[in-house]
């Protein structure tokens, strides 16, 4: 892997796209095709925007880091980050495979249930858990508690108390490293919310032992998310050995080290993560410590097997310096452009536009923010009225990040497998979108 992202100034071509995207293909009839599926059947029975997920992709994804661990000599769980995409289906995936999952939120803790993950395999993180959610997550023995705060832990063993059970906790450690991302998805620096800062780590790790209702087990740390280097991974969990080789040290236990989520994908022309380096920097930094090891891996896995289709809905040109395409999809469905300046590949669906010039246009949705803004001078084909697009690495932080903003309703999702495709969500109806709001009642009296 190379160590530094390699970017150049061109975008890539619509032909090196397909080419960066394996389960990507076009056919002479079809157009663009997902796993063998065409895409633009999808859009003539269900209408746009519609996500479309490829569990194929998703599976090889996840063998592949799990592989990874393995040839590096590791023995390390795999716990899918939900929140990068919480569908049940994603979720039933992840547990017929034998994956454990790492949640935020007693929302996700139920997913999780009701997907059939067993809660053994389940880690939870987040620097806010609330009474209700600590409750339920320990009632239900989840596996393991990554803490956040002195405060935290003083709330953990006072709930596990009350129900006369032990939670088997970790701190999580801020190890102040920076991961060399977009600052608002950076999570290791001092200064973040997250984590246990490093210098208080070792004397709130031997506090844990004296608290009642706790197992403590061991650390985590998690250093942000779209990580394309290995060096911060190198830095972040040496400074996770010494605090293990120094807390053992003064005769404390230590079984367990997670080693967090992070990988990043290839969106524009980067080299993507790759879960090898991952699993040397964990081997190189941990893997002499005897323990067993995890990770938490959300975009990775599950980013690159989604696109969103959407419809051109029309062209605006006229007297403008430059052209836009107006679509049918928007900030409300994926909002990663306009919160991160974030790039995503456009392909067209059709197959003769994959042969057409190319030429500069903005792409934008219909809402009504200017930042509602999906691509800017974009080298497409002359699509207009009706052409059909897919916003790719749209499968991670895409659907569960949408809102009902502007009175949108949610898109449909599909999952293609084998060679087929399932409406997994329908599109949302305007009855569903305020079915929970209510009218305040008529007055009853005078005043
Ligand atoms: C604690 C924790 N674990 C795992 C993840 C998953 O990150 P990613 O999707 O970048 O793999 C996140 C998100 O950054 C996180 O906050
Ligand atoms: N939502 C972010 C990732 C956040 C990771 C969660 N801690 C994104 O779309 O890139």
């Amino acid at each position: 892997m190379a160590d530094l992202p390699v970017y150049t100034d061109a975008d890539p071509s619509l032909a090196e796209l397909l080419a960066t995207h394996p389960h990507l293909s076009t056919d002479p009839l079809c157009g663009l095709m997902l796993e063998g599926v065409a895409l633009n059947a999808i859009a003539d029975a269900l209408g746009t925007p519609c996500w479309v997920i490829g569990a194929n992709t998703l599976r090889q994804r996840l063998k592949r880091m799990q592989t990874a661990m393995t040839d590096a000599g590791l023995d390390v769980r795999i716990h899918y980050a939900v929140k990068a995409n919480d569908h049940l289906s994603v979720l039933s995936i992840i547990g017929q495979e034998g994956y454990g999952a790492d949640i935020v939120s007693g929302g996700e803790l139920a997913r999780t249930q009701k997907a059939g993950i067993p809660a053994q395999r389940v880690v939870f993180s987040g620097v806010g858990k609330s009474d209700a959610e600590l409750e339920h997550a320990i009632g239900l023995g989840i596996g393991q508690i990554n803490v956040e705060s002195a405060e935290e832990l003083e709330i953990i063993s006072a709930i596990a108390t009350r129900l006369g059970k032990q939670a088997r906790i970790t701190l999580r450690v801020n190890p102040d490293v920076d991961a060399e991302t977009h600052a608002k998805i950076t999570t290791g620096l001092a200064d973040n919310k997250f984590g246990i800062p490093f210098a208080n780590a070792a004397a709130l790790y031997a506090r844990a032992f004296t608290l009642p209702g706790l197992r403590p087990v061991g650390f985590a740390t998690h250093i942000g998310s779209q990580i394309l280097s290995t060096a911060p991974y190198h830095a972040a969990y040496a400074r996770i050995a010494d605090l293990v080789r120094s807390v053992r040290a003064s005769g404390l236990a230590v079984e367990v080290v997670d080693c967090g989520g992070g990988l990043g994908i290839s969106y524009r022309n980067e080299v993507e993560g790759q879960p090898e380096a991952l699993a040397g920097a964990m081997r190189a930094e941990l893997g002499d410590l005897g323990l067993r090891l995890s990770i938490e891996p959300g975009r990775w896995p599950i980013g690159p097997a989604g696109v969103l289709l959407s419809s051109v809905i029309l062209r605006k040109e006229e007297g403008l310096p430059s052209p836009f395409l107006v679509l049918d999809a928007a900030m409300n469905d994926l909002v990663r452009p306009s919160m991160y300046e974030a790039w995503h590949g456009i392909l067209p669906l059709a197959p003769q536009d994959f042969s057409q010039p190319v030429a500069p246009i903005h792409v934008v949705g219909p809402v009504c923010e200017s930042g509602d803004t999906f691509a800017r001078d974009r080298l497409l084909p002359p699509l207009g009225r009706a052409s059909r697009i897919a916003i790719l690495d749209t499968g991670a932080y895409g659907t569960v990040m949408s809102s009902n903003y502007n009175s949108r309703p949610l898109a449909s999702e599909v999952l293609v497998e084998n060679g087929q495709w399932t409406v997994i969500r329908h599109r949302q109806t305007l009855e569903e979108m305020w079915q929970d709001e209510t009218l305040p009642a008529p007055p009853t009296g005078k005043a």
